[in-house]
């Protein structure tokens, strides 16, 4: 590996753009790079951006990947290989701790968690996540409830049932998954939901108090909890520290950033109207990268030793694949894995912490609801 020279990561521009990603990120990926000149390289190692026009976003796209692409090939053959943090195995930890903790309740006070789940509509990606969600849940010990809406249900519908979960005493969660038809509008929907039971950490009085200082959230949102406990139990100092969030999504990128400055890191948030991205990036000791475009984070946007947690899940088109693509993140990782000092793969990376916290979260209000220590 340390010693290929060529990247595969050209892909970002022809990335197939599969529904997941409007539910992670903001539906249109508006990277703009400055149209004025560039700024000197002030790296030794690195190859410095082409200042590109304004284009349109396909066009961009390739046009910033192929300025990536002209790192120079130093960064690619550096030795330097990072830790790589292995989000499967942290995530099967944090459940069989969630479920020594369920149990430990059953046996003290005789009550199991309940977590609700309703999805609308079917979507082939959303059903396997509240399937998976399920299954989660059954392996540890949390009673589920599903709710199935068809796709013209309307949001009063759905409201309705969120109101009869509020009221359950058995469910201490509920959730509505991600993304919701188009006719239906989330706001409505999200701040239906309980904020004592709402484990996906969504409604804006949750998201409102993790912005506070002093103030807590009843729940944290279950990706962004995933990536600070990656690099918690991966060692990763945050306090003090850089940290740049790429994408600002309200599920994603922006609780993130707001978790990284609770826990005392400076931290920088890189969106579609930032000026020189790669600069700013490279300046960061911790990346989370959430920004829904496929390989957009070349080796030479990453300070050497940075952490780096991956929160894409984008499909880029594979024919040698069964399925006919396969994943990739937002990050190079061919590219960033020689010059990062810990990095999250996707597959098998932030994804699987998801459901984790998700379960975690859910323990939690059940903990707090019944009062148990
Ligand atoms: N109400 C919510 N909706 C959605 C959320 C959410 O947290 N709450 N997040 C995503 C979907 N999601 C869980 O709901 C989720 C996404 C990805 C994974 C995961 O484990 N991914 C794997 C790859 C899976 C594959 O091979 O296709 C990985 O990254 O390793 C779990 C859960 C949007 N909606």
């Amino acid at each position: 590996m340390a010693s290929s020279i060529l990247s595969d990561c050209s892909s970002c521009a022809t990335s197939r753009l599969l529904p997941l990603r409007r539910a992670l990120h903001p539906p249109t990926p508006r990277f703009r790079p400055s149209p004025g000149p560039a700024p000197l390289p002030r790296r030794p190692l690195l190859a410095a951006a082409t200042p590109l026009p304004l284009l349109p976003r396909a066009r961009r796209m390739a046009a910033l990947a192929a300025a990536a692409s002209s790192a120079d090939p130093a960064t690619v053959l550096a030795d330097a290989s990072a830790k790589i943090i292995d989000g499967k195995l942290v995530a099967k930890q944090i459940r069989e701790e969630v479920g020594v903790e369920i149990a430990r309740m059953k046996d003290a006070i005789g009550v199991v968690p309940g977590l609700a789940v309703i999805l609308v509509g079917s979507r082939k990606d959303s059903q396997t996540y509240v399937r998976n969600k399920k299954r989660a849940c059954d392996a540890v010990g949390i009673k589920s409830y599903e709710v199935n809406l068809p796709e013209d249900a309307s949001e009063y519908e759905v409201i309705k049932h969120i109101a009869t979960f509020n009221d359950d005493p058995s469910v201490h969660g509920i959730l509505v998954q991600l993304p919701l038809p188009r006719h239906m509008n989330d706001e409505n929907i999200l701040n239906a939901v309980s904020i004592e039971k709402d484990v996906d950490g969504f409604h804006p009085v949750n998201i409102g108090r993790l912005a506070m200082q002093g103030r807590d959230p009843f729940f944290v949102p279950c990706t962004p909890k995933g990536c600070m406990e990656l690099l918690h139990r991966s060692g990763v100092e945050i306090k003090g520290k850089r940290a740049v969030v790429i994408g600002r999504s309200n599920i994603v990128g922006t609780p993130a950033a707001l978790l990284l400055q609770k826990a005392n890191a400076t931290v920088s948030i890189v969106h579609s109207k930032t000026k020189n991205p790669e600069e700013i990036t490279r300046q960061a000791d911790i990346i989370i990268a959430a920004v829904g475009v496929a390989n957009l984070v070349r080796g030479s946007w990453i300070k050497p030793g940075a952490a780096i947690i991956d929160v894409g899940i984008n499909p880029v088109d594979d024919p040698a694949s069964p399925r006919g693509y396969r994943l990739v993140g937002d990050v190079c990782f061919e590219e960033a894995s020689k010059v990062a000092g810990a990095i999250t793969p996707v597959p098998g990376g932030v994804g699987p912490m998801t459901i984790a916290m998700l379960l975690s979260n859910t323990l939690d209000s059940a903990k707090r609801i019944h009062k148990f220590k």
